[in-house]
């Protein structure tokens, strides 16, 4: 999927410039957006190759989901433009799950729109699953999931399909510990496969081990790379 937020050709997306040679799979720039009179996102890059894990860090209000929802095509900037580059897998930091279907049905719908069969989809899903430590069940309807596996669900139903890119909102609320370090495993493996992932997060401990850092905390706004 390509997503432009103006009608102008993303410079670089795709290309291999400077000596690491790694694809740009995401690149967004000049990112501007308001609500009402208040400025939001202020003229913010970013740019992921394949093989990279970003961080989306910054104080509550800060933009984060902005920034998210509007590299995943969801909402628009005022200015700037995203490009894309392969399939997206979207986690919304709120679980965009259905009440009245049981896991299974999600990755069949989820699994459908990604060109995936329904057993393949069922497979891939439960797969998913047992790499967040969960074993799913085959009547739960997912209001009757805790909110952790909720949460799970929807990890699941964005890494369904395989996408090259993967955007994160905080993914990992009401995960127990021994979760949260799997998923953070997740997040390693993706990296290996060749996958350009962001995760927004407040977890600064594991920020010494991604790619790179934006934050866009007030004052800073801008990219920076450890
Ligand atoms: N649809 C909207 N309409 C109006 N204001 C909005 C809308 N979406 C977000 N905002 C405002 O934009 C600002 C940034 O919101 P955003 O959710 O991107 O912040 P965040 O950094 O993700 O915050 P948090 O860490 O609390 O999740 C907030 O002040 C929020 O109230």
């Amino acid at each position: 999927m390509v997503y432009r937020a103006s009608t102008r050709p993303a410079q670089g997306l795709g290309e291999t410039p400077g000596d690491d040679g790694a694809p740009v799979l995401l690149h967004a720039r000049g990112i501007v957006k308001s609500y009402r009179r208040r400025r939001v996102l202020n003229g913010v890059d970013l740019t992921v190759r394949s093989g990279e894990v970003a961080a989306i860090v910054g104080s509550n209000g800060a933009g984060k989901s902005t920034m998210l929802k509007i590299c995943a095509g969801l909402a628009s900037p005022d200015r700037g433009r995203v490009s894309v580059r392969g399939r997206l897998g979207y986690c919304p930091q709120d679980a965009g799950v259905m009440d009245f279907l049981t896991p299974g049905e999600h990755f069949t719908l989820f699994g459908a729109g990604r060109g995936l069969r329904p057993a393949a989809a069922s497979r891939r899903g439960r797969e998913l699953a047992r790499t967040l430590d969960w074993s799913v069940g085959r009547r739960t309807l997912a209001k009757d999931l805790s909110g952790g596996t909720r949460q799970k669900l929807n990890v699941v139903l964005a890494a369904l399909g395989d996408p090259d890119v993967l955007l994160l909102d905080e993914p990992y609320q009401g995960f127990d510990r021994g979760s949260y370090l799997d998923f953070w495993k997740n997040v390693w493996d993706w990296r290996e496969e060749g996958k350009a992932v962001v995760v927004v997060t407040h977890m600064l401990s594991r920020l010494d081990r991604v790619d790179q850092v934006l934050d866009l905390s007030p004052r800073t706004g801008t990219e920076a790379t450890l």
